[in-house]
């Protein structure tokens, strides 16, 4: 049986998490809900930071909201003393709505407008993760000849090929993020920010994938970017103060994953660090991360309900469930694989394989494809399992389906974070035909 963090089977033979009864939140909210066991997600925050604690060193463990971004859940980023990650003026004002430190927040992103990084000087965020010469121009512009200068990383593609989807792949040369280190690039980012007040350059910024298992490439990643550093010390007596190795730690999804603990990441990722500072002689950095989808990725499940059947003679079973991609794009947009039970009768005999399909008009809107589950009925609940990161966050409209509410669960206590959108919501920026002129 397929349980994380809080969830359990209840007397009822009912999914329950956070102790409070799936059933009863998918009767209360309706479907599809995402649920959020808030317990798992302090768990993950307090495993990472504690991990570096162990270790001794000096650190912030950022949460990638662009995993799952919403007020209440940059406000429990902010009570776990995360710092945010975030890649956009929504995300931002977002994390500025919660309340959320802005100096514990970092700006990302491949194309930063100057509206948005206005908004990020404006608020005074913690730092800016700088992807490329023309952002370096837009800020130079908006700090002006005597403004105060904006903390900066500088993001480089160290050239590491991580082991995972290739859409979800950003540390490989070929890349649209960054300033690549190998070919001229990230030394010509560097020595112009070095030239110019308006920078205080604190480091350098790299990630180098999304759901990897293995260490190796943040090793890899590390050695580069220390390499790279040493030089720019010896030439310049640069000494950086951060060394952010960005976040892709990956969650177990299905049997095929075999993620390693959090702490043996960072473990890994401390080790590497010390050592590279060593062999360079250069003081400890302070150790930057930012996972999204280990924080909050298998805290998040989804409860649909179950509709129509149809039968393909000896071929398969389709069961149809009341969202699809439009509430999770990854399995149509990655082959992403899931896991699944009826949240209404767990222990039920799976004694017959079904593929889960959405309702959107697409033959590629299936969920999980060839699933033991028992007999599903129409009204059964389906619980699809590790939906917490990049479902709801990537969750659209289309065929004009409302977006799902989002429930956060925690000690026997449910509270809505996020309300279901209407149909009014989904025509509130529509605006009607003009009237014809009469001829
Ligand atoms: C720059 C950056 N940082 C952090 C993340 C978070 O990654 P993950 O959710 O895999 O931890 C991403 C997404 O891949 C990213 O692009
Ligand atoms: N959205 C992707 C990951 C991209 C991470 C952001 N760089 C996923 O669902 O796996």
């Amino acid at each position: 049986m397929f349980f994380h963090g809080t969830s359990r089977v209840n007397e009822k033979g009912h999914l329950e998490i956070g102790g409070v009864d799936t059933v009863e939140l998918a009767k209360t909210y309706g479907t599809p809900l995402y649920i959020y066991d808030v317990a798992l997600i302090r768990a993950r925050a307090r495993a990472f930071k504690g991990a570096f604690r162990r270790h001794g060193v000096q650190a912030q463990v950022a949460y990638a909201s662009k995993a799952f971004s919403s007020v209440a859940m940059v406000q429990l980023a902010a009570e776990e003393q995360l710092s945010l990650d975030v890649v956009s003026g929504g995300e931002l004002y977002t994390a500025l709505a919660g309340g959320f430190p802005p100096e514990r927040i970092h700006f990302h992103g491949n194309n930063k407008s100057w509206d948005e990084l206005a908004m990020a000087l404006e608020h005074g965020v913690g730092c800016i993760v700088a992807d490329n010469f023309y952002e370096l121009e837009l800020i130079e512009q908006l700090v002006g000849p005597s403004g105060r200068a904006v903390p900066v990383l500088l993001r480089v593609t160290p050239g590491v090929e991580a082991h995972t989807h290739d859409y979800i792949l950003t540390g490989q040369e070929d890349s649209k993020f960054g300033f690549d280190l190998n070919n001229g690039q990230a030394d010509e980012a560097f020595r112009r920010v070095m030239a110019s007040a308006a920078f205080q350059l604190l480091g350098v910024h790299c990630h180098i994938g999304s759901q990897i298992f293995e260490t190796t490439g943040f090793v890899l990643a590390a050695r580069k970017v220390f390499a790279k550093l040493a030089e720019w010390h010896k030439t310049c007596g640069f000494v950086p103060a951060v060394v952010n190795l960005g976040g892709g730690f990956g969650i177990r999804y299905t049997d095929e994953d075999d993620p390693i603990p959090v702490s043996a990441y960072v473990d890994c990722i401390v080790d590497e660090v010390k050592t590279q500072a060593e062999v360079h002689q250069l003081p400890m950095p302070e150790i930057w991360i930012e996972p999204g989808r280990s924080l909050v990725g298998d805290a998040g499940t989804t409860i649909y309900t179950i509709g129509s059947r149809k039968e393909v003679p000896n071929v398969r079973t389709y069961i149809a469930v009341d969202g699809g991609m439009s509430d999770n794009i990854r399995p149509a947009l990655y082959g992403a694989k899931y896991e699944a039970v009826l949240a209404n009768r767990v222990l039920g005999d799976r004694m017959e394989v079904v593929s889960i399909a959405g309702k959107c008009c697409e033959s590629g809107d299936m969920l999980i494809w060839d699933i033991a589950l028992p007999e599903a009925k129409p009204g059964d609940y389906l619980a699809v399992f590790c939906t917490g990161a990049y479902g709801y966050s990537m969750a659209n409209n289309y065929n004009r389906l409302p977006r799902p509410a989002v429930v956060f669960v925690e000690n026997g206590d449910a509270q809505l974070v996020v309300k279901r959108e209407t149909y009014e919501d989904l025509i509130q920026y529509d605006l009607p035909l003009k009237a014809k002129v009469n001829q």
